[in-house]
């Protein structure tokens, strides 16, 4: 099966090509740059010098004759441009970027504050978040929307709440963190070292774009509240942990939800709960595609905090997308993925 990367330059499109190299049934066939074509992939990345591989203008036509599946690792505002001239092509495509996960356009008009994809293309992409609609997936879809680094950990920690119905209207906040390597490759004032070391910092206070994403799932669950949704940037480069706090609707016990918990996610193989009142770390992820989950039940308050963390860039962006193309393709959900955290 041969793949493709457009915006192989960008830190989602390197940690595809790592992931690629050793998948068992994927061969990059090529890589696509706008602004760096004729140039070896090791004149960026020096560190992927043992890939030499040169990178190509983006020709819808020629990617649909060179590729099966193709990655795109571009900015959002930027695949809306891209996906369809691609899927007019004929090309199967896996978008990394936010232009395809709002159903509804004037939503991404007003919290992306950007021109919104032609909606005939937006309602051909399917969301696909394995672990909770993998079934959207079907054997000729032709175009995957892949989900927000955010909304991956933040829903992946409340699903098995909200779907139970245990989570009350209303109650929903969720401070989350990431590391910078989560606001891509190219450098702003805000992500330069001298701003980010010793430092810790909100953004994007109830603006997020990822706000509608997950209401938008949660919705689907019947959860019609608004969520309280609030980023910060921490001075480290990968890992996302978002604590989530949520009042209960009925009266259980610390023993039924983790129970709940290891029934929702018994055959997962990315999500591992941790039990006994342990919650897990950026670190216990990182460069994985495991989404690693904690949860603690005040009973004074009647709150849960739950505490959901992956690697931005692998179950948050590359990885998630493998995880896609691989139930796309039949194979092994797992295939490629099978990668331990770096550790310590
Ligand atoms: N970083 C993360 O943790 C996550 C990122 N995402 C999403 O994935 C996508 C890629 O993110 P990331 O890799 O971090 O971003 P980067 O900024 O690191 O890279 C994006 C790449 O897009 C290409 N690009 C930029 N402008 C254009 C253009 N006008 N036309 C075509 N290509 C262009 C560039 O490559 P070149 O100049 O070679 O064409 C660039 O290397 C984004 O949509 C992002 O929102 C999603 C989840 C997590
Ligand atoms: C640390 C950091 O800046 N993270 C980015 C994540 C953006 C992203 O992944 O964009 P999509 O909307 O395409 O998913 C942010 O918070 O905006």
């Amino acid at each position: 099966m041969k793949v493709g990367i457009i915006g192989a330059t960008g830190y989602g499109g390197a940690e595809l090509l790592r992931i690629l190299q050793s998948h068992p049934a994927f061969t990059i066939a090529a890589i696509y740059s706008s602004s760096q074509q004729g140039k070896d992939i090791t004149a960026h990345y020096p560190h992927l010098s043992h890939l030499s591989m040169t990178l190509d203008e983006i020709h819808p036509e020629a990617i649909a004759k060179q590729t099966d599946i193709v990655f795109l690792g571009v900015p959002s505002g930027i695949s809306a441009e891209i996906a369809p001239s691609l899927l007019k092509a004929g090309c199967t495509v896996i978008d990394l970027s936010g232009d395809f996960r709002l159903k509804n356009i004037e939503q991404y008009e007003k919290w992306y504050n950007k021109k919104p994809a032609p909606k005939e293309w937006v309602d051909q992409a399917v969301y696909a978040m394995p672990e909770i609609n993998r079934s959207a997936i079907k054997q000729d879809t032709k175009f995957i929307s892949n989900p927000g680094c955010y909304p991956t950990a933040t829903l992946l920690g409340l699903a098995p709440v909200v779907q139970n119905k245990l989570a009350k209207e209303g109650s929903i906040i969720i401070d989350a963190k990431s590391g910078v390597s989560g606001a891509g490759q190219t450098a702003s004032f805000g992500t330069i070292y001298s701003e980010l070391n010793e430092n810790f910092k909100i953004y994007k206070v109830n603006q997020h774009q990822h706000i509608p994403e997950m209401e938008q799932m949660l919705s689907t669950w019947g959860y019609e509240a608004p969520i309280t949704f609030s980023t910060h940037l921490v001075p480290m480069t990968r890992g996302i942990m978002s604590t989530i706090y949520v009042s209960l609707a009925s009266s259980v016990d610390q023993a039924k939800i983790e129970q709940l918990y290891m029934e929702f996610y018994k055959d997962e193989p990315f999500i591992r709960i941790r039990n006994n009142n342990q919650f897990p770390a950026t670190k216990e992820v990182f460069g994985s595609n495991y989404c690693d989950i904690g949860f603690l039940l005040d009973e004074r308050t009647g709150r849960l905090t739950i505490v959901s963390v992956i690697d931005n860039l692998m179950k948050g962006a590359a990885g998630q997308a493998v995880q896609n193309a691989n139930i796309l393709c039949g194979l092994d959900e797992t295939a490629g993925l099978q990668l331990s955290p770096v550790y310590p």
